[in-house]
Parts: C-alpha cells; structure tokens; sequence
C-alpha cells in the first residue's frame, strides 16, 4: 500500500506538487496529464528519487525520507529512455550490476539472468554489446535489469514513447505479465486503457481519480 499524506514539492519556490493525499492499492495504476502537470515527480517520490519538501510518502512498512535506499530496491523504477538506465557495455553485465550489489552468490545470479533473458526473448543477447539492441530490445533490457532485482512495485516512466508499434506491444504484453503492482506514467492511452485506477494530474493536482471509463475521457476533454 502506498500512501500520500499532504505531500507537497517545491522547486525554487514553485509549487509543483500540491498537497497531495491517497491511497494507491490497485495492482495497475495508470498516470496522465498534461506536459509539467507532475507526474514525473509524483513517481520519483515513490522510490525515493524526490524527497517531498512537505508530508509524508510511505510505501508499506517505509518512510520515502527515511528509508530511501531500502525503498528503491523495493520500487524498481523504469526510464522513459532506456539509454540512461542501461550502464554497462555488455546485456549480462548490465543485468548483474544490481544483483552484485545484492551480494548474490554467482549461481544465483547466473540463474536470474537466465531467467530474465528467457523471458523477454533476449537469450541469444546475453553476450551482446547493450548499445547495439534495438530500441525496444534497449527497453527490455531495462525492464529486465529491474525486475531481476525481486521489486515489489514497479514504475513505468513513459515506457512506450521511443518505440515503433511492434515494440509498443512487446513491451505492453511485458507489462500485463508483471506479477508486481505497476505504476505507468503515460501518454499512451491505450497502454493503460484496461488499468485498475487511473489519476490525472493538472498543475501539481489530481483532477480526476477513477477507473479508465471515467478518467480517460475525462482527461481527453481537458486536453480540447
Ligand atoms: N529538479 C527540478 N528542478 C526544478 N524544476 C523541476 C525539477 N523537476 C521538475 N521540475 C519542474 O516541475 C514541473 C513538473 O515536472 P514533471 O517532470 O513532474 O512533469 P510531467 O507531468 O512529468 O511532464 P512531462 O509529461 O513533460 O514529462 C515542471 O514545470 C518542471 O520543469
């Protein structure tokens, strides 16, 4: 369960997020609004990446001020580019970085990266230079650095922008198979069309916080 008591953030004085409260236990949550609307810092708080400057973040048993490092093995967190997730110059590198950090004995973390290859179709890329996947092989790669690491929840930052329709539907099917609770910021409207809970931000505020039905067309009004 993640909860949001007054949360408020500020940068340079500018209200970006404004005391915001709820509750997010659905398994599926979709995130839309506007360019600057704040989604982004809205999902860098769950994990961490954004202290609030005001109230309180908590997902289950941690405090976001407090306990940050703990929290973002908890919150795996996706990039809208795969490009600034992906640090190492070879496919099973990049995948062990997390779990070295993990301290893992070498079997298992062999086993993971199997795992994780096969599911994604990346098996024949283990030894493969990372910078010469494809753009939808990139986001896989960094879906799969991710989920290696046994996350409870998962945030999606704009999964889908960079890629072509193919890799678009790879990486929604990616998603659907998830056995995490998934958080996805997203343009894409289809992506979160059959979402549990849909929030809309407009200027730091949730306007409308309801199922896909209501919430999409809600937004598709706003945005006229
Ligand atoms: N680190 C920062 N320092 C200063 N201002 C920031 C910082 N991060 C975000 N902002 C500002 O906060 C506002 C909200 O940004 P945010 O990235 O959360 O919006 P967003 O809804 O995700 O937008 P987009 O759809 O364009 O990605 C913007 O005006 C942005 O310029």
């Amino acid at each position: 369960m993640i909860t949001l008591e007054n949360v408020t953030v500020e940068f340079d004085q500018r209200r970006v997020l404004d005391d915001i409260s709820l509750s997010l236990s659905e398994k599926r949550i979709g995130i839309v609004g506007a360019n600057g609307s704040g989604k982004s810092t809205f999902v860098r708080l769950l994990n961490g990446l954004q202290v609030a400057s005001s109230g309180i973040v908590r997902v289950d048993d941690f405090d976001a001020a407090k306990d940050g490092r703990k929290l973002r093995r908890h919150v795996g967190f996706v990039f809208q580019n795969p490009d600034n997730q992906i640090v190492y110059p070879v496919v099973e590198e990049d995948i062990a970085f997390g779990l070295k950090a993990l301290k893992l004995p070498k079997d298992e973390i062999d086993r993971r990266i199997d795992e994780v290859l096969a599911r994604y179709g990346l098996s024949e890329f283990r030894n493969h230079p990372s910078h010469l996947l494809s753009g939808g092989q990139k986001q896989l790669l960094a879906i799969s650095g991710v989920l290696v690491m046994a996350p409870r929840y998962i945030i999606f930052d704009e999964p889908t922008t960079l890629l072509d329709l193919r890799n678009r539907n790879r990486v929604e099917r990616a998603i659907a198979e998830l056995d995490q609770t998934v958080i996805t910021v997203s343009h894409d409207l289809d992506l979160i069309a059959g979402y549990d809970r849909v929030l809309v931000f407009e200027n730091g505020s949730i306007a409308c916080d309801d199922v896909p039905a209501i919430a999409i067309p809600r937004y598709r009004e706003m945005m006229v």
